[in-house]
């Protein structure tokens, strides 16, 4: 999926060299011969060897050290900085933090619950290409106990081994190329005319008729418009003056799920025999996900009917993704509407808030907007609506994007735990060891980007098809076979819906608005309202 750049490729092969499947070389030394426990809990009770000296090569000697030798702040440290210094809404600064103090790779103790966390772009890209067939991210039991109560499927997030192959296999041929989802050009416009028409609406309600406050509002209800448009194959009304009932309880449900992210983070972490003492966190968790899931609920069985319907008038069906799993049968009903809720819940903050951190650089660094617009009017002039076939001629709004991305990946971190035993960064880490890879503090590494700080669209610009930009430093959507599934829909959405605000605004800062920093909520969100100026172009 994606295209290494050459020369990191000649860097990450060496690096790849490094990790090493323990059970592949070392036959006979099985993890309990090492006392290592299954849930990889236990440290190697002494130094060890590398692979390579074992099987008596004469590469140099390197020693492994266990998980006991890594460095890492305290479990006090720990419990102080998240629950007394509210380290929750500073994830992505602490993995700054921690980067500097402990290094590239290091472990922290959350109760019982340990953690690698790993802060070097090589090392990521160790991890991410070891994976075997079925990643596992973390520990779902939470979202699998309450579908198994409710009678529901797991989905792509949730499901693991062979239940997530089989659905991934199912969606990856269906919207994972930008081909898929290039058919979706028409009815993204539709929303992107929608998005325009809100815009002009919202400016006319301010004094100065240019202003839009609080900008990620108008992005969420265009990103859910625009990702229900595709797996809905409907539309909600989100961007219209009076949004329906059911759209606006879905919203509400999805606030819900957000607003309560840390008491229901806890419904994970809680113990069961705890509930009926604490019982809030559980109960909002399951609210909200009732919310979720009747909405697709009503929005598949409306297109089952449609389609039910078209067949008996002998009319031949046609229709996207959803279609496709409703007439094919390659899933269960369960299945799509578990899918569809998840890639839902998935599909909007993501991209409402990345659209609503592009505008907020736009808005402060106006020649990099200038050299931005340039291209589009050089490519589209100023009234050509750009399809998903003119993205190809704008590489500065892919750039934009990734810049983005780079600077607020909008997962900071991501897991992983692991399924074999594996040695990275020196270290032996055992099977069923969960991973923390530190997006944030990679997107910033001055060694993987010059000047980290400055948003520079064009860094990702390529010069001719043999030079590749591409960098496990920033890997916004993840990497491989577990990597994000809507990475297409999302990227049409925010180059059409773009292209489209550049081509008729200049964005510039509004005077109530300052410098907003990032605040971690779940996934990194601007920490408080971006308030911008549309100012409408004269050609
Ligand atoms: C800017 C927008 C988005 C970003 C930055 C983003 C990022 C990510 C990341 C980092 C992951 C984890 C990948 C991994 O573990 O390697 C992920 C997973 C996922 N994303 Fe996205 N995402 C975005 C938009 C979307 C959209 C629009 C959808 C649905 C249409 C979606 C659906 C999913 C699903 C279902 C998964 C789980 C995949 C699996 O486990 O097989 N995402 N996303």
């Amino acid at each position: 999926m994606y295209a290494i750049l050459t020369k990191c490729w000649r860097n990450l092969h060496g690096a790849r060299q490094l990790l090493v499947n323990l059970r592949a070389l070392h036959k006979s030394a099985t993890s309990e011969a090492l006392g290592i426990s299954a849930a990889g809990q236990a440290d190697m009770p002494e130094r060890l060897l590398s692979p390579n000296t074992a099987r008596g090569s004469n590469v140099e000697k390197t020693t492994l050290k266990s998980l006991k030798e890594m460095p890492g702040p305290s479990t006090l440290s720990n419990l102080i900085e998240f629950f007394w210094r509210d380290g929750f809404a500073r994830i992505h600064e602490i993995q700054l933090e921690h980067q500097k103090k402990y290094g590239k790779i290091f472990k922290s103790r959350f109760g019982p619950q340990l953690v690698v966390s790993i802060a070097d772009r090589e090392l990521v890209a160790q991890v991410l290409r070891a994976e075997g067939v079925a990643p596992q991210r973390a520990n779902m039991e939470s979202w699998k106990e309450y579908r198994v109560m409710r009678g529901h499927s797991t989905g792509l997030i949730s499901a693991e081994g062979e239940d997530w192959l089989k659905m991934r296999s199912v969606l990856r041929q269906l919207i994972m190329r930008p081909r898929d989802v290039a058919v979706f050009s028409d009815d993204v416009n539709s929303v992107v005319d929608d998005l325009i028409k809100r815009l002009d609406i919202l400016c006319s309600q301010q004094p100065d008729g240019t202003t839009v406050l609080n900008v990620n509002d108008l992005f969420f209800k265009y990103a859910m418009e625009g990702v229900a448009v595709i797996l809905y194959e409907c539309r909600l009304g989100c961007l219209q003056n009076e949004i329906p009932k059911e759209t606006q309880d879905y919203i509400s449900a999805l606030h819900l799920m957000f607003s309560t992210f840390k008491t229901t983070m806890y419904a994970g972490a809680i113990p069961k025999w705890l509930r009926p003492i604490i019982p809030k966190p559980w109960e909002e968790f399951c609210h909200s996900w009732d919310g979720l899931f009747k909405f697709s609920h009503i929005h598949v069985s409306k297109r089952l009917s449609q389609i039910k319907a078209q067949l008996e008038r002998g009319e031949e069906v046609k229709g996207g993704m959803l279609t496709h799993l409703l007439v094919t049968k390659e899933m269960t009903m369960e299945e799509i509407y578990a899918n569809v809720t998840e890639m839902l819940l998935a599909g909007v903050d993501t991209t409402s808030f990345t659209l609503s951190w592009a505008t907020y650089l736009l808005a402060r660094y106006p020649h990099v907007q200038q050299q931005i617009h340039a291209e589009v009017e050089k490519t589209l002039g100023p009234n050509t609506v750009a399809s998903a076939d003119d993205v190809s001629q704008l590489p500065l709004i892919r750039g934009l994007v990734k810049e983005t991305l780079r600077l607020f990946p909008v997962l900071p971190g991501n897991g992983r735990i692991t399924q074999e035993d594996l040695v990275v960064g020196g270290y032996f880490i055992p099977k069923g060891t969960q991973l923390a890879l530190c997006h944030y503090s990679t997107s910033l590494d001055e060694e993987s980007f010059v000047d980290a700080t400055d948003f520079r669209p064009v860094r990702w610009v390529r010069k001719d098809t043999t030079d590749h930009v591409d960098n496990f430093g920033s890997i916004p959507f993840g990497y491989g076979i577990r990597s994000c599934i809507g990475r297409r829909i999302a990227e049409l959405e925010m180059y059409l819906g773009l292209t489209r605000i550049i081509q008729k605004f200049r964005i510039e800062m509004s005077p109530k608005t300052d410098d907003v920093k990032a605040k971690t909520h779940g996934l990194l969100c601007p920490g408080a309202p971006i308030n911008l100026k549309f100012v409408e172009r004269e050609y």
